[in-house]
């Protein structure tokens, strides 16, 4: 039975679907040695932000298939290594999309009418009206940095509460915007004419330190700013300046550079600033909803099925993957057969996908025959996470090409390689009934099925090569299943395609290849 691993704590409707189909484990708390010292024995890594994968961890990890994150960021996974030791990393992107969206707008109304500060002086026996004069949001302006599933939330929340929405997102059209009712503005005007600013941009590369003291220099003198993203983005020591010398409103913090936040300047701060230990996703709703999202997903990629949410794959809906299920199946078959014809070191590899599959929605078959091409030298090691990667660390020229005007078959995949065997090239379709068929090899039409073990002859077509070929297989005890002849011209070149019931014994090639008439041969197994 396969076992999973459930290293942060996680809401029990997600363990009850993992035990339909595997041990589950559940050990928070695990140092980086702890986790690297188990997690050889695991198949699936369930976590929230709490466990760090780190390159380590993932070296180590020699049995696991997947990683499901019960949540949007997988800053906390280094996915890289991940996807280059074929792991899946999978994600919920909208189970906590109202919670942390529900969260940030807790905070701005928070810090408008000074609930934190207000509730403790109360708890302390106080009745102060004086001290807590509050702002009104109505009319203010939201500036939302990050226009995905949250800050769309916020902004559409901010707007139902007659707020002004400014937003600063390269990636979402103006239409969307308009949508919203927000006016896309870039980041110095949101920071110069935001009375609140709410950031809800993933942590990148980009987006490290993207608020830094020159941005917080920008903001209104009373405007105040909400971190419910990731920390890092905002520059910690240039906002602590900022607060304490008064320039700006205040500021609430969900996230932090380094979590759990240990001893910071932060915490020394007055009333104008509200820190919350990472409770963005912390809902009971949220928490079942990325808890069933992530557990189903492992569950499926342990039944060997797809996951819905993969960040190192490509995701495809339902739909399309029903399409392209038995597709992938095809191109994988074909490009196992070019890459045992082309030989060792494979330079290239030409994709042709033809007919119907020639949209942009058939790009996992690409993948699924570099994944095929290399499983003779990869074995189990390849799969569509990492097909990609190890073609391309490997030198493999990847070309792709797509033609809808040929129906030979209504649908058709046709893979070229060059290695050291020369340059190869086989075609394949799927009948009605799903059945895979070899449909061309260098050219010459064939009508065969894969079969586990397989023999091909270039030769000419002259009378008596095939009786030929036929006897010396019986001399050494090879049994033919099925044998056919592709030609183009009568008595021109041809290729012979034979499925063989065994593998072809040692000694049997080179002696096909003294065959006058024989100029190449070789064998496969599927
Ligand atoms: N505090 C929490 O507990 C909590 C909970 C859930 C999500 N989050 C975090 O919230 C963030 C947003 O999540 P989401 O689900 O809305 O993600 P999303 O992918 O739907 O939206 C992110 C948006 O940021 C935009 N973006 C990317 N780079 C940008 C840049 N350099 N400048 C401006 N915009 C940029 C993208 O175009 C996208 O529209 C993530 O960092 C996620 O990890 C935090
Ligand atoms: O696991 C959590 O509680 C936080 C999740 C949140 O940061 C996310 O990115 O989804």
């Amino acid at each position: 039975m396969a076992k999973v691993l459930v290293s942060d704590s996680v809401d029990e409707a997600g363990i009850k679907i993992l035990t339909q189909v595997a041990q589950v484990d559940i050990k928070t708390g695990l140092s980086e040695d702890e986790l690297t010292a188990i997690i050889p024995e695991y198949d699936a890594l369930m976590i929230r932000s709490g466990t760090k994968v780190t390159e380590k961890v993932i070296q180590a990890a020699d049995n696991l298939k997947i990683i499901g994150r019960a949540g949007v960021g997988v800053d906390n996974v280094h996915v890289p290594s991940a996807t280059r030791k074929g792991i899946v990393v999978v994600n919920s992107p909208e189970g906590n999309t109202i919670a942390a969206a529900e969260h940030a707008l807790a905070m701005m109304l928070s810090l408008s009418r000074h609930i934190p500060d207000a509730n403790q002086s109360v708890k302390e026996g106080k009745w102060d009206r004086k001290s807590y004069i509050g702002s009104e949001v109505y009319k203010k302006t939201l500036g939302v940095v990050g226009l995905g599933k949250i800050g769309s939330h916020v902004a559409k929340v901010g707007k139902a509460m007659g707020m002004k929405i400014l937003a600063y997102d390269p990636f979402i059209s103006q239409e969307r915007a308009n949508q919203l009712g927000c006016t896309l503005v870039d980041l110095d005007i949101l920071f110069s004419e935001s009375d609140y600013i709410t950031l809800h941009i993933p942590k990148t590369k980009e987006t490290a330190n993207l608020i830094n003291a020159q941005s917080l220099a920008k903001m209104k003198p009373h405007a105040r700013i909400i971190n419910c993203a990731r920390g890092g983005i905002i520059d910690e020591d240039a906002l602590y300046e900022t607060l304490k010398e008064g320039k700006i409103g205040g500021a609430a913090l969900d996230v932090f550079a380094s979590e759990p936040l240990g001893e910071s300047k932060l915490r020394e701060l007055g009333n104008n600033i509200i820190l919350t230990p990472h409770l963005g996703a912390s809902t009971a709703e949220a928490q079942v909803n990325v808890a069933i999202d992530v557990a189903e997903q492992i569950r499926d990629v342990l039944l060997g099925l797809p996951a819905r949410s993969a960040v190192n794959i490509p995701g495809l809906s339902p739909d399309v993957m029903e399409k392209l299920r038995p597709y992938m199946r095809l191109a994988e078959t074909l490009g196992n057969l070019v890459g045992q014809l082309a030989g060792d070191r494979v330079e290239s590899l030409n994709v042709k996908l033809q007919g119907d599959l020639a949209d942009n929605s058939s790009q996992p078959l690409v993948t699924a025959s570099l994944k095929g091409l290399l499983s003779k030298a990869l074995r189990e090691r390849v799969n569509y996470v990492n097909a990609a990667i190890e073609a391309k660390e490997r030198g493999i020229h990847l070309v792709e090409t797509r033609d809808a005007t040929i129906k030979d078959y209504s649908n058709s995949i046709y893979l070229e390689a060059v290695g050291t065997k020369g340059t190869h090239a086989v075609t394949g379709a799927l009948l009605n009934d799903g059945e895979i068929r070899i449909t061309s090899i260098n050219g010459f039409p064939v009508n065969v099925p894969p079969n586990t073990y397989m023999l091909f002859t270039l030769h000419r077509d002259v009378p008596g090569i095939i009786g030929k070929i036929g006897s010396l297989l019986g001399n050494f005890n090879v049994n033919i299943a099925s044998m056919q002849v592709g030609r183009k011209i009568v008595r021109g070149d041809a290729v012979m395609v034979l499925s063989i019931d065994d593998p072809l014994p040692e000694g049997v090639l080179p002696e096909i290849l003294k065959v006058g008439g024989v100029t190449d041969a070789y064998t496969v197994s599927l």
